[in-house]
């Protein structure tokens, strides 16, 4: 009988924005880090630093959980621990399914991170019939066929994609049919679900490519400073000294 497919975030039913939502998992970071140091209080400036996120917005954010802190001390580092493990669901079980156990898969089977944040991986899954019961993070790997039994024996909301893109829509449709209702996505596709389904794109490659504009933007920030403390007769001497790819040579300060 499934029991974690009803479940849904909390957080949306009490109006907690989207932004914020997404914000609490670094709070949580941030706090878990000071509780394993036995810090008992942290200001919102400090928790802030320590999350990277602008003290005002800390504050804000805060607030949807009715969380204001003591003047002059700051809040309550294992307190607001648990209101925010709270508020994200985290204080119960969440068994998660991962399928695809290739390179990835095995990786974030092999992950302890989720356990001690309240995912248990509950089943491992592959189509390749030459992986069934192989084990991986100590689990055998199940086949496919079984995937709808799967999800109902462990009464599973999360189901993690792990597999090549081409066959991701297809496990996504599967998965969701058998009762899942919010799908970490690691494949490189857009994945078509129906109301009431949440899906996350994980893409380190989107990432990398959003570092490389700002690589990119620091590095003509510089060279547009160097630009600007050179006295004009300078700049334009400057012209001649271009390497032979046109980069300016950097600019000594006197
Ligand atoms: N999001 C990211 O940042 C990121 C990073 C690395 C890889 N990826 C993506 O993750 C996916 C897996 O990458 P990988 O390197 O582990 O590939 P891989 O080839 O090592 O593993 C894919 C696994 O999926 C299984 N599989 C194929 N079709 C399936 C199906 N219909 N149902 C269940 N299992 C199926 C295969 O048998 C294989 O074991 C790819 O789509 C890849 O592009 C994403």
């Amino acid at each position: 009988m499934a029991t974690g497919r009803t479940h849904r975030p909390a957080t949306r039913s009490r109006g907690i924005p989207e932004a914020t939502v997404a914000r609490l998992p670094l709070y949580l970071r941030a706090l878990t880090a000071l509780s394993e140091r036995s810090v008992p209080t942290v200001s919102s400036e400090e928790l802030a630093a320590a999350a990277g996120v602008n003290s005002a917005k800390l504050r804000k954010d805060f607030s949807y959980l009715g969380s204001y802190g003591t003047r002059g001390v700051g809040y309550d580092v294992e307190y607001l621990v648990y209101q925010i493990s709270r508020e994200l669901g985290l204080t119960q079980d969440w068994p998660v399914v991962i399928v695809g156990i290739g390179n990835l898969g095995a990786a974030l089977a092999n992950y302890g991170g989720f356990a001690s944040r309240g995912f248990r991986v509950a089943a491992l899954i592959d189509a390749d019939p030459a992986m069934a019961g192989k084990p991986v993070a100590g689990m055998p790997v199940q086949h496919t066929d079984d995937l709808e039994k799967i999800i109902d024996d462990n009464g599973v909301s999360i189901g993690v994609i792990a597999t090549p893109a081409g066959a991701a829509q297809q496990v996504c449709d599967r998965l969701v049919a058998a009762g899942v209702t919010s799908i970490l996505n690691f494949a490189p596709t857009v994945l078509s679900v129906p109301d009431g389904v949440d899906v996350r794109k994980v893409d380190l490659s989107i990432e990398l490519q959003i570092l490389a504009f700002h690589e990119q933007r620091k590095a003509g920030e510089e060279s547009a400073e160097a630009a600007a403390v050179l006295p004009p007769a300078a700049r334009a001497a400057g012209e001649d000294r271009k390497g032979p790819d046109g980069d300016v040579p950097a600019v000594m300060p006197a």
